[in-house]
């Protein structure tokens, strides 16, 4: 263990208390958002998707998606997580996992306290693995909205512990968050979506700038041909198509998602999700159809199921 702070130090990481941090948002943030997934992308006046984006009774009365809840951990990411005992280069940052937890509808506006902690942290020689974990609460009410977890992938940032004893973090149950296992039978249903060769440029209007998804030089310096579209857009359209298929578009079924990013989707490229029931999880794996690759795997638990399924 090191003593400086530009070593490890396992001691002052796990003794460090992150900030607490705000997020204010209203309608014109939840339709901007809506879009950024592919909202009425395919077809404007799609009843299953103009809810999200529109209501003809006023902006306050638009539905919110549950990924939404997603953004609300961005600012401890994206605007530099300062880390006491542990360094990382923060260009190489791929997102890796995302979990959420809603625990109850989220308004159409709010403004929130969001309390952060640490929720992991795992050399794997090559990378380095940190989780956050974000609670957030409505501001005045003091009410839990929903939990976010949040997995980053570090490449470069491995090897700061001993290699015989790699260190190993995580501060929630084991059965969270893990990659799934994807049956073996057809699926129940399968949705296809194609994302806009811009849609990198209309979902980073959501709060993440981070060039990776814009710039192309920036692009290449970590590593790919051309900007790449953000994790939690492709989570968002695979949700989306959930909750369309699924949840016969009501966003309230949806209560805890969980989603691994396996491989990186380019803007433009075509969606397909494929979704299978067991019980109230609906388990489900996206594809990108141009490269035929899984980009994203995961699990939705729902509320309860319409008669018709
Ligand atoms: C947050 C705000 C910023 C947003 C940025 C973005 O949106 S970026 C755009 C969105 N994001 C993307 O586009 C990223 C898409 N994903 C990828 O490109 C690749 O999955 C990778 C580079 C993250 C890892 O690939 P690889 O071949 O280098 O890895 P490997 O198979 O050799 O495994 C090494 C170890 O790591 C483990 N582990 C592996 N994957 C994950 C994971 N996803 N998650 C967690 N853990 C993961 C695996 O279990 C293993 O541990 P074990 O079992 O040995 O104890």
């Amino acid at each position: 263990m090191g003593t400086s702070d530009s070593e490890f130090n396992s001691d002052l990481l796990l003794a460090h208390k992150l900030p607490e941090t705000r997020y204010t948002y209203n309608e014109r943030d939840v339709a901007i958002y809506a879009l950024g997934i592919g909202a009425c992308g395919q077809d404007a006046v799609d009843s299953d998707e103009l809810k999200f984006v529109y209501h003809r009774n006023g902006q306050d009365l638009i539905q919110v998606l549950p990924t939404f809840a997603s953004l609300f951990t961005l600012g401890s990411l994206t605007e530099g997580l300062d880390l006491p005992g542990f360094k990382y280069d923060p260009s190489l940052l791929l997102h890796g996992q995302q979990y959420i937890e809603i625990y109850r509808p989220l308004p159409s506006k709010a403004s929130l306290v969001n309390k952060v902690s640490l929720a992991g942290l795992q050399d794997k020689g090559k990378a380095a693995i940190l989780e956050l974990e974000t609670r957030s609460y409505e501001e005045g009410s003091g009410e839990l909205l929903c939990m976010n977890r949040t997995t980053v992938f570090l490449r470069g940032a491995g090897g700061f512990s001993n290699s015989s004893q790699p260190f190993s973090y995580k501060n929630y149950p084991s059965n969270q968050g893990l990659a799934v296992k994807i049956p073996q039978r057809q699926p129940l249903t399968v949705c296809e979506e194609r994302t806009q060769p811009s849609q990198a440029l209309l979902y980073r209007l959501s709060g993440d700038y981070n060039p990776l998804h814009s710039d192309p030089e920036f692009a290449k310096l970590a590593g790919f041909p051309r900007p790449i579209l953000h994790g939690l857009c492709t989570l968002g359209f695979a949700i989306k198509a959930i909750i369309k298929c699924v949840c016969k578009g009501d966003p309230t079924a949806v209560k805890t998602i969980s989603g691994r990013f396996l491989t990186t989707v380019f803007p433009g490229e075509t969606l397909i999700t494929e979704m299978w029931l067991e019980g109230l999880r609906v388990i489900y794996q996206t594809k990108v159809k141009e490269r035929n690759k899984t980009v994203l795997a995961g699990y939705v638990d729902i509320r309860g199921l319409s008669s018709s399924l």
